[in-house]
């Protein structure tokens, strides 16, 4: 089996990297952040702030920072012995934190002259296309006063339960990469990158650079680790190569680093082989489709047979009515549906010309006989390629 492992690319590769991230996402996780009790590590933040103002955010360099640790800070300031496990209880432990974190990102980045802003965000923010677009003007706006926008999901407000959660933080910093086309997202948190194997173990090695994530990769994440469960944390390793995946796709780069290592933003900024760099796939991807293939949500789904999947993902076509077999869920025109393989894997997301009661009754039909079944034929095709977005690694046969 082709190994995952590389040694660490050429710095000069890394150099033009970090030269070229403009704007850098940094994200921050709460293990960055937290001391071992749970409250808010304050010297840390200083470190990361005055980091981020050496390597130029907010002057030289366009710079968003996502950070966690809201939660943790909550939990630390109401002196909880243990993460709570119902929603309202981390929501107000949210609140409590959030408040709390910025306050410190606020007068650490003062000391410096700089403004913080906070951005709290929803899935709805970025489901919604005309809310996502607002947002990335808004961050943009941010960039012109010289700001930095410090971004954390909006705890407070998200319902889980309706799974209208982003995930976590990590999945957040990766669209924002995204939304705002920044070459670079930086994943700090307390270990050194990607190991290979318990990152708690002495034998375990930090993985200098991987090529693409595949199953392999993501089967080195340990859930069990010796260094315990993620206590104040959420996403753990797993969701740092999902994230990775969502950005590396769009063909943005990113780094796994520990941001308690001393001086670590502006090490990386300075090419050093330092962390796990998973460098963007292929060419970088336009703006409406980043959207389309990894920041929306699908409500519903098309089956293609097995010639429309070689169409659309080979060939570059649009999906036509006659390649569809099955239609999965409600959703109207317009809305975003997952494209799948009769073996049940997404290939692609793409926006439907045709609701599912529509899509139900032309599927399996060549498009001349749109119009005789539905009486009317404003479309040829079900999902048109300007609308559509490849979502998984190509087959290379
Ligand atoms: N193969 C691995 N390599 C590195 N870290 C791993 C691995 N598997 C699991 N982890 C765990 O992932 C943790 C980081 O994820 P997480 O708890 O979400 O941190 P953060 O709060 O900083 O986002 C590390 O502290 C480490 O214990
Ligand atoms: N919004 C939450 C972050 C949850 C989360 O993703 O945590 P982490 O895995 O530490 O990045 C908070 O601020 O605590």
């Amino acid at each position: 089996m082709e190994p995952v492992v590389t040694p660490n690319m050429p710095d000069l590769v890394r150099q033009q990297l970090a030269a070229d991230a403009d704007p850098l996402v940094v994200k921050v996780g709460t293990r960055c952040l937290a001391k071992p009790d749970g409250s808010l590590d304050e010297e840390q933040v200083l470190q990361i702030a005055e980091q981020l103002v050496k390597i130029g955010a907010g002057t030289t360099r366009h710079v968003v920072l996502v950070s966690s640790g809201a939660v943790g800070a909550g939990i630390g300031l109401l002196k909880l012995t243990e993460r709570p496990t119902d929603l309202p209880s981390l929501q107000a432990a949210a609140a409590i934190g959030q408040s709390h974190l910025i306050e410190a990102y606020n007068r650490a980045f003062q000391q410096h002259g700089l403004l913080a802003a906070q951005v709290l965000m929803t899935a709805d923010d970025i489901n919604d296309r005309r809310r996502y677009l607002n947002l990335r003007n808004a961050i943009r706006a941010l960039f012109e006063y010289g700001a930095i926008p410090i971004v954390n999901e909006n705890d407070t407000v998200r319902t889980e339960e309706l799974a209208r959660t982003v995930g976590d933080n990590d999945q957040l910093a990766a669209m924002v990469t995204n939304a705002l086309s920044a070459p670079l997202l930086i994943i700090l948190t307390d270990v050194e990158g990607l190991y290979d194997g318990d990152p708690a173990d002495e034998n375990s090695r930090v993985i200098g650079m991987v090529e693409s994530i595949d199953e392999k990769t993501t089967g080195l994440a340990v859930t069990g680790t010796k260094r315990g469960g993620p206590i104040l944390s959420k996403g753990g390793m797993q969701s740092k190569l999902e994230a990775a995946q969502i950005a590396t796709h769009a063909g943005e780069s990113v780094i796994l680093a520990n941001g308690r290592r001393p001086n670590v933003l502006v090490d990386l900024m300075a090419g050093e082989p330092l962390g796990t760099l998973i460098p963007g796939q292929g060419g970088r991807v336009a703006e409406r489709k980043r959207w389309i293939g990894f920041a929306a949500q699908p409500i519903g789904a098309l089956t293609l047979d097995a010639g429309a999947v070689r169409a659309v993902e080979k060939k570059g076509k649009s999906l036509l009515p006659i390649g569809v077999i099955a239609v999965t869920g409600i959703f109207d025109k317009g809305d975003l549906v997952s494209l799948i393989d009769e073996s049940g894997e997404e290939l692609a997301r793409g926006l439907t010309n045709y609701d599912s009661t529509d899509m139900t009754k032309i599927l399996r039909q060549p498009s001349e006989a749109i119009a005789g079944l539905l009486g009317r034929s404003p479309y040829s095709v079900a999902v048109h390629r300007n609308d559509l977005a490849l979502v998984r690694d190509p087959d290379p046969s």
